[in-house]
C-alpha cells in the first residue's frame, strides 16, 4: 500500500543521502586539488574522480525513478526526491561529459595563468590579475595606463576562451535538454522556483535604475573633471577602464577622488590595516570573531589548517576567492590571494559567510545543505560586511578616527556604499543576460562581443576603451564566464542583502524607521544575540524549504524588493539629484562612439 511505498522510498533515500555525501566529498577534494596546484597530473585526476561520481550519479538516477515520489504526503521527502530527480550535467555520455570538464577547465585554468606585460617596462610581462593588475586598477590615475592593463588583460583572459565557451555552450545545452530544460537558461532560473524570476530581477532593475543613472551622471562628471573632456565625454557613457575596476563592477577605488564632500576627513581604512600591521590571518580571525558575536558558529579547527588564505609563491593556483563544503561536517576551506586591503577585508567577510552558511545548515541532509537560493548565499557575508563597513564599527575596531556623522559625512558614506553595492547591479543583470542570450540561441558565436557590448552601454552606461571587434571575447575575460559560475546570484544578493540587513538592525535595536539617532547607516549589528539567532533560523533551513519561506523567517518578507536598498541610499538619491540639477549634468547617456559591432 502507499504507506509501505512511502516508508521504503524514506529507507531509500536515507541511504542514497549518505552516499551521496561521500560522493561529493571526493568531487570536492579532487577539484581543491587541482584548482590549488593546476599542475596536467591534478587536472586529469579531478576529470576521472568527475566521470566517476557522474557514472554513480547516474545509477542513483535510475533508482529514483522507480519511486512515485510526486504521490507522497511528507513534503520534505518529497522534495528530497525532486532534486534527485535532477541530474545535472551527469546526464551527459560519458564521452560528451569529459569533454564538457575539459573545456571548462581548460577556459578556468587559461583564466588563472593569464599574464599581462607592464605599461611602464614592456619587458616585464610576468603581471597576474592579483595582486599585480588589481593593484594597477587600484592605484593608477593615468588613463594610458589603464588602457593598456584593460586591452592587454581582455586580450590574455578573454579572446583565447572563445573556442572553448562555443564547444561549452553547445554541451551544457545539451545536458539541459536531458534534463528536460529547453536550454541552460531555463535551468539557471529554474535554481529560484519561481515562474516569474526573470520578470522580478527586470522588475527591480527598473526600481533601481533611476538612482543608479543619477550617480552614473554624477561620477562621469567627476571623471570629466579630472581626466578632461577628451577622455571622458559629457554625455556619453562612461570608459569602462577608469572606474577603479576591470569589470567597472565596482567603483569603490575612485572614491577618493569623487566623494560629495572632498574636505570631509577621509577615514583610508586600508591605510589604517597597513599602518596597524595587519596580516591575512587577522582579517580572517576578526570575521571569525563578528560571526561568534552573534552567537554564530566559530570556525572549526580544520578550516584554519586546511585553508589557503595568500597566494602561493611556488605553484599556479585559482585565485579567484571561494568557499568550500567537503560535505563530512567536518571539513570547511576557504581559498583565496589576500591582500591587506579593505576591498579584501570585505571579501573575507563575503567569503567566511559562505563558511558560516555551511555550518548552520550541516545537520541537513547533504541534498538541502545549499543556499535557499543561490543568492541567499552570495548575501551572508555582504550582509555581514554591511555592518563592519559602518563608520560606527570601524571606529570600535580601530580602523578609522573620522569624527562624529554630520550631514556632509553621512553623504559620504553613502556615496562610499553606492559606488560599490549600486553600481554592481547593472553589470550583474548584464553578464547573465549576455549568457541567456546565449544559451537560447539569440547570440550566435558571430554576435558574441557586439551583443555583449551593447548590453553593458545599454544597462551600465559603459564604453570599451578602445574599438572592439569578434576577434575578442570580452565576456570571457570575467572569471565566472570562464569558469561556468552563473551571476544572477550576485544581483540577487545585492538586492536582499539590504532586505536581510534591515530586519537585522531593527532585531538589533540599531534601526528604529522615522527615529533619525537609529539610522540605517549608521546599524552595526555587531554582538547582538537577537540578530545572530533570527540569521541563525534562516540559515540552518538550507535549501529544505523554498526561498520565500526562508526569507519570511528573517524578514517578514514573502518577495525580493528593493526597497531595503532605495531606503538605505535615499539621502543619497536626493542629494544626487539636486547636485546634478546644480551643475545641469545630463542624466543618462547618448550612444557610444565607440566601435564594437
Ligand atoms: C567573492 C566572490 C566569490 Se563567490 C565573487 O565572485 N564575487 C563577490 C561579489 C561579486 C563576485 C565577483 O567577484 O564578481
Ligand atoms: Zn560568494
Amino acid at each position: 500500500d502507499l504507506e509501505a511505498l512511502e516508508h521504503e522510498g524514506q529507507e531509500y533515500i536515507k541511504t542514497l543521502d549518505v552516499a551521496t555525501g561521500f560522493r561529493r566529498n571526493r568531487a570536492s577534494l579532487a577539484e581543491w586539488a587541482y584548482t590549488s596546484n593546476l599542475t596536467k597530473e591534478n587536472e586529469e585526476r579531478k576529470i576521472h574522480v568527475q566521470l566517476e561520481i557522474s557514472k554513480e550519479d547516474k545509477v542513483a538516477w535510475e533508482e529514483t525513478k522507480m519511486y512515485k515520489w510526486q504521490d507522497f504526503q511528507d513534503l520534505s521527502l518529497r522534495r528530497m526526491f525532486k532534486k534527485y530527480s535532477q541530474l545535472g550535467a551527469s546526464a551527459l555520455p560519458d564521452d560528451k561529459y569529459k569533454k564538457f570538464m575539459q573545456v571548462i577547465s581548460d577556459m578556468e585554468s587559461n583564466y588563472a595563468t593569464a599574464k599581462i606585460c607592464s605599461y611602464k617596462n614592456e619587458s616585464k610581462c610576468d603581471l597576474s590579475l592579483e595582486p599585480d593588475i588589481t593593484e594597477i586598477f587600484s592605484k593608477s590615475q593615468d588613463p594610458e595606463e589603464l588602457k593598456h592593463a584593460w586591452v592587454q588583460w581582455h586580450r590574455a583572459a578573454g579572446a583565447p576562451a572563445r573556442d572553448n565557451f562555443t564547444e561549452y555552450v553547445q554541451l551544457d545545452n545539451e545536458a539541459a535538454q536531458l534534463n528536460d530544460f529547453k536550454n541552460v537558461a531555463e535551468w539557471w532560473l529554474s535554481e529560484y522556483e519561481v515562474p516569474d524570476f526573470e520578470a522580478q530581477i527586470a522588475a527591480l532593475w527598473e526600481d533601481v535604475k533611476p538612482l543608479y543613472q543619477q550617480l552614473h551622471a554624477y561620477v562621469r562628471k567627476r571623471l570629466r573633471d579630472k581626466y578632461g573632456d577628451q577622455v571622458v565625454s559629457a554625455r556619453g557613457p562612461i570608459p569602462a577602464h577608469l572606474l577603479g575596476n576591470m569589470w567597472a563592477q565596482t567603483w569603490s577605488n575612485i572614491e577618493s577622488f569623487t566623494r560629495p564632500y572632498p574636505d570631509k576627513k577621509e577615514m583610508d581604512v586600508t591605510q589604517a590595516m597597513k599602518d596597524q600591521n595587519y596580516t591575512a590571518l587577522k582579517m580572517f580571525q576578526m570575521s571569525d570573531e563578528f560571526f561568534r558575536s552573534l552567537n554564530l558558529t566559530a570556525m572549526p579547527e580544520l578550516f584554519w589548517k586546511n585553508s589557503i588564505i595568500e597566494k602561493p609563491s611556488d605553484r599556479d593556483m585559482v585565485c579567484h576567492a571561494s568557499a568550500w563544503d567537503f560535505f563530512d561536517g567536518k571539513d570547511f576551506r576557504i581559498k583565496q590571494c589576500t591582500t591587506v586591503d579593505y576591498e579584501y577585508f570585505q571579501t573575507t567577510h563575503h567569503e567566511m559567510g559562505h563558511i558560516q552558511y555551511f555550518l548552520q545548515y550541516k545537520h541537513q541532509p547533504v541534498v538541502f545543505r545549499d543556499g535557499a537560493n543561490p543568492g541567499f548565499h552570495e548575501a551572508v557575508g555582504d550582509t555581514i560586511a554591511l555592518s563592519v563597513s559602518s563608520p560606527k564599527h570601524l571606529r570600535r575596531v580601530g580602523l578609522s578616527n573620522g569624527e562624529a556623522e554630520d550631514d556632509q559625512t553621512e553623504i559620504n558614506q553613502l556615496y562610499k556604499m553606492g559606488i560599490d553595492k549600486i553600481v554592481f547591479l547593472p553589470f550583474a543583470y548584464t553578464l547573465d543576460l549576455f549568457r541567456y542570450g546565449v544559451f537560447r540561441g539569440t547570440t550566435a558565436p558571430e554576435d558574441y562581443n557586439c551583443h555583449y557590448w551593447n548590453l553593458r552601454e545599454s544597462l551600465q552606461g559603459v564604453e570599451p576603451p578602445v574599438n572592439r571587434t569578434e576577434e575578442d571575447f570580452d565576456a570571457a575575460a570575467k572569471y565566472h564566464v570562464s569558469a561556468d559560475v552563473e551571476y544572477a546570484r550576485y544581483y540577487v544578493s545585492f538586492i536582499i542583502q539590504f532586505q536581510f540587513h534591515r530586519a537585522l538592525c531593527q532585531l538589533a535595536g540599531e534601526y528604529v524607521p522615522e527615529d533619525f539617532t537609529k539610522k540605517l547607516v549608521d546599524c552595526d549589528i555587531y554582538q547582538s544575540v537577537a540578530a545572530g539567532n533570527a540569521l541563525s533560523n534562516m540559515l540552518k533551513m538550507g535549501s529544505s524549504k523554498p526561498w520565500p519561506d526562508a526569507m519570511e523567517a528573517l524578514t517578514g518578507q514573502r518577495l525580493m524588493s528593493a526597497d531595503g536598498l532605495l531606503e538605505y541610499f535615499r539621502p543619497l538619491h536626493e542629494w544626487l539629484q539636486a547636485e546634478n540639477q546644480r551643475t545641469g549634468e545630463h542624466i543618462g547617456w547618448e550612444p557610444s562612439k565607440m566601435q564594437y559591432c
